[in-house]
């Protein structure tokens, strides 16, 4: 039986963008009471590009599930053929300094959340995920995805740079040599050639045959200590995050970015 909880209310989460704020629902959490294990599932038709509001909602989704008792989240979408199209391309033509500001904070801040969860993630890729669909994915734990779709960090193929801790969360899941292969050429990889590399850990036939994968990741933790496990991904994870947040350069290349965003 699922229980649904509501996810923070945009408004609530950055009263500063009020304006910007939107009623629907683009993300839906259920969470199984027999198995423990959460289900965030992205719903923004039609290809779950990453704007703002939902950036927002999937990190309060994130981080509303912490106070839970839960096993482990999956993130998966509710379309048929696409996990995330990536970065809303809206979202980065002419924008208003601030909204471009409160977008980019929003999409680090979701970053941050998913890759330093205390329970463990998997990301059931049901569909095409390139550039920033593809960073979600690697902020996850696990990655299992359906046959026949499209996966990678395809920036300089749009002309533009991912930006370093897109790159360092790539590092973190293929070798160097992959991830610098992959980046300079903007490369998407299908299914089998994502598992071939690790981009992906395991590949399925369907999306329930995704989520049943997901799960069974789960159970690898049965007997192992929840603290334990947590300060161990910390200390695995922990500074990638904090070059990511802290850096100076890291200033610099948001400010980058965002004069580039209002200048399109
Ligand atoms: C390009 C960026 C420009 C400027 C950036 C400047 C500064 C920013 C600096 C740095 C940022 C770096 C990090 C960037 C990360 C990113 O994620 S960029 C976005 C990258 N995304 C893509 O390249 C995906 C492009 N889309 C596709 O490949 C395909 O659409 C798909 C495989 C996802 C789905 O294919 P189909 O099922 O065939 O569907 P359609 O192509 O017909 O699309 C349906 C509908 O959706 C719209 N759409 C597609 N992608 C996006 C998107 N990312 N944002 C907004 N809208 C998108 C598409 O236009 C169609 O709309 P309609 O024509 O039906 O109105």
């Amino acid at each position: 039986m699922a229980s649904k909880i509501f996810v923070r209310p945009i408004s609530i989460a950055f009263n500063a963008f009020r304006n910007y704020s939107s009623s629907s629902k683009l993300v839906d959490v259920s969470i199984n009471d027999k198995t423990g294990i959460a289900t965030v599932t992205m719903q923004r038709p039609p290809v779950n590009s990453l704007n703002y509001e939902l950036l927002i909602e999937l990190n309060g989704a994130f981080q509303d599930l912490g106070s839970k008792k839960i096993k482990g989240a999956i993130l998966t979408s509710s379309l048929k053929t696409i996990f995330s199209a990536g970065l809303d391309i809206l979202e980065m033509y002419k924008p208003k300094p601030e909204r471009a500001n409160a977008f980019w904070t929003s999409l680090q801040d979701t970053w941050i959340t998913i890759f330093n969860t205390p329970y463990p993630t998997v990301a059931a890729i049901n569909g095409h995920s390139p550039a920033g669909g593809c960073l979600l994915s690697l902020a996850c734990e696990y990655r299992v995805m359906v046959n026949n779709y499209t996966i990678g960090l395809n920036e300089t193929k749009l002309g533009i740079v991912a930006p370093f801790w897109f790159v360092a969360s790539m590092k973190n899941t293929i070798s160097n040599r992959e991830s610098e292969l992959a980046l300079t050429s903007g490369r998407l990889y299908k299914t089998d050639e994502a598992f071939k590399v690790g981009l992906v850990d395991e590949t399925a036939e369907n999306k329930e045959d995704a989520l049943a994968k997901a799960e069974k990741f789960f159970s690898r933790f049965d007997a192992v200590n929840p603290i334990a496990r947590f300060l161990t991904k910390q200390e695995l994870r922990g500074k990638i995050v904090k070059v990511g947040r802290k850096t100076f350069i890291y200033k610099i290349f948001r400010k980058f970015q965002i004069c580039m965003m209002t200048r399109i």
